[in-house]
């Protein structure tokens, strides 16, 4: 992963890269990660990103900083407290059905499966449409479009904005078309939705602001599920005791928002691959004050690059970091090493739904299909905007018996 990256970072506490035009930092180290994190105010998101995503995400939660966030952020949260993500449990299910009955024996590219199902999960909670509505549709195919418009992103490339500049014209014009096609379906709601841009409405958003917030819902509470989900079949395929264990556990569940409970194996192999595999590898911050990392003097305006990837197997905290082994969360683990969702302030707003998410749609496909590596076939993972694999993720699917 990220073959830029030395593999000291899953040893050192904080790596410097001095160019002669930028100074920037990555910080593996857990504890200080979280330190980093904690400070939203001394380390605010980078410019980096509302310069590539601002043309699709607007003023969103999501690039915004400072008083602007902090007023929106208040109002989204209790869209996802406890209570209203058994609400939305049923269009996990609803897509969690859609998706198996698409599924075929025989090799599966899981990638373009998990995204279509976690787009199908966004825009029934989001807009109550599923992906078959030919609008929804639409913007799903236009969302496609504006993934392969999006460059990789190394840490290095997230501070060499200009080699972005041809892909972020091709990037703008697609983000330009998603936006609209978004702007159809909120103009052409009912009013009589239960659904979360009718939460949004009632928190107060209107017009842009309303559409800004939409579709950065569409792309933080889609393609980082798809990528979670994609590795976690992976993760599954390539350890057949645990798929057994897994499956046997969603089997003896009840569907749906009850049988979480019920899963807690199923429970530690998401949070086990999360941590092998977060699906946002790096959050990228800019320090607004001079700072002090442990020894670094940090200068005002310099990239601060915050790792999950690296974090969450760093070999000062983590026993056998590079091993897939969920029953170690039986056991002591350094939590603090694992924010896959970030920390502090900022942390996803998501999280509690895309757990939930991520565990039903698993036990919904252990309990009819058994996954099994495609020789030849080992994926190799890059960063995009997500965690991806750089030719798909190619596995072989049998109807369980
Ligand atoms: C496995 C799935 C998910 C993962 C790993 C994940 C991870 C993250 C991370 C790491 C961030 C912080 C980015 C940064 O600080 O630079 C974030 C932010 C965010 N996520 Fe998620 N996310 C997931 C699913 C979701 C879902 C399902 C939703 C909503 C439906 C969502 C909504 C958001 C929003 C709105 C933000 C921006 C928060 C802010 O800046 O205040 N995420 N997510």
């Amino acid at each position: 992963m990220f073959s830029s990256q030395p593999e000291r970072l899953y040893r050192a506490r904080v790596a410097e890269l001095k160019t002669p035009v930028y100074r920037s930092f990555t910080v593996p180290d857990p504890a200080l990660a979280r330190q980093v994190l904690e400070d939203a105010e001394g380390f605010p998101k980078s410019d980096v990103l509302s310069a590539t995503l601002g043309p699709l995400l607007g003023r969103s939660v999501f690039v915004t900083n400072g008083a602007e966030w902090g007023e929106a952020r208040a109002r989204i949260d209790p869209a996802f407290s406890g209570g209203r993500v058994r609400e939305m449990a049923p269009q996990i299910e609803a897509a969690a059905r859609t998706m198996c009955a698409g599924l075929s024996p025989g090799e599966v590219e899981v990638e373009a499966v998990t995204a279509r199902a976690t787009a199908d999960v966004i825009l029934r909670v989001l807009f109550s449409r599923p992906i078959e509505d030919a609008q929804a549709a639409e913007v799903y195919d236009a969302f496609r479009a504006y993934q392969r418009a999006q460059p990789l992103a190394s840490p290095a490339d997230l501070l060499r904005l200009p080699r972005w500049v041809p892909r972020r014209r091709r990037g703008a014009a697609a983000a330009r078309r998603l936006r609209a096609l978004v702007a159809g379906l909120i103009a052409a709601r009912t009013g009589e939705e239960d659904d979360l841009t009718a939460r949004l409405v009632k928190a107060g958003f209107e017009g842009e602001r309303l559409l800004d917030q939409a579709v950065m819902f569409l792309l933080a509470g889609h393609e980082t599920s798809a990528s979670a989900l994609s590795w976690a079949l992976l993760c599954l395929a390539l350890a057949d005791e645990v798929q057994e264990r897994a499956a046997v556990e969603a089997l003896a569940a009840p569907e749906g928002f009850a049988g979480l409970r019920q899963m807690p194996f199923l429970r530690d192999v998401w949070r086990e691959v999360l941590r092998l595999y977060p699906p946002v590898p790096m959050l990228p911050r800019r320090a607004a004050r001079p700072a002090q990392l442990r020894d670094r003097e940090v200068a005002a305006g310099a990239a601060v690059i915050l790792s999950p990837w690296h974090s969450g197997r760093h070999e000062r905290v983590w026993d056998a970091p590079h091993v897939f082994d969920p029953d170690r969360w039986s056991r002591d683990v350094p939590s603090e090493a694992w924010f896959p969702f970030s920390a502090g302030p900022r942390i996803c707003p998501g999280a509690g739904f895309a757990n939930t998410e991520g565990v039903l749609m698993l036990a919904a496909l252990l309990r009819h299909w058994r996954v099994a590596p495609v020789e030849g076939r080992m994926p190799r993972p890059v960063a995009h905007l997500t965690v991806r694999a750089a030719d798909g993720i190619w596995l072989r699917f049998s109807e369980r018996s």
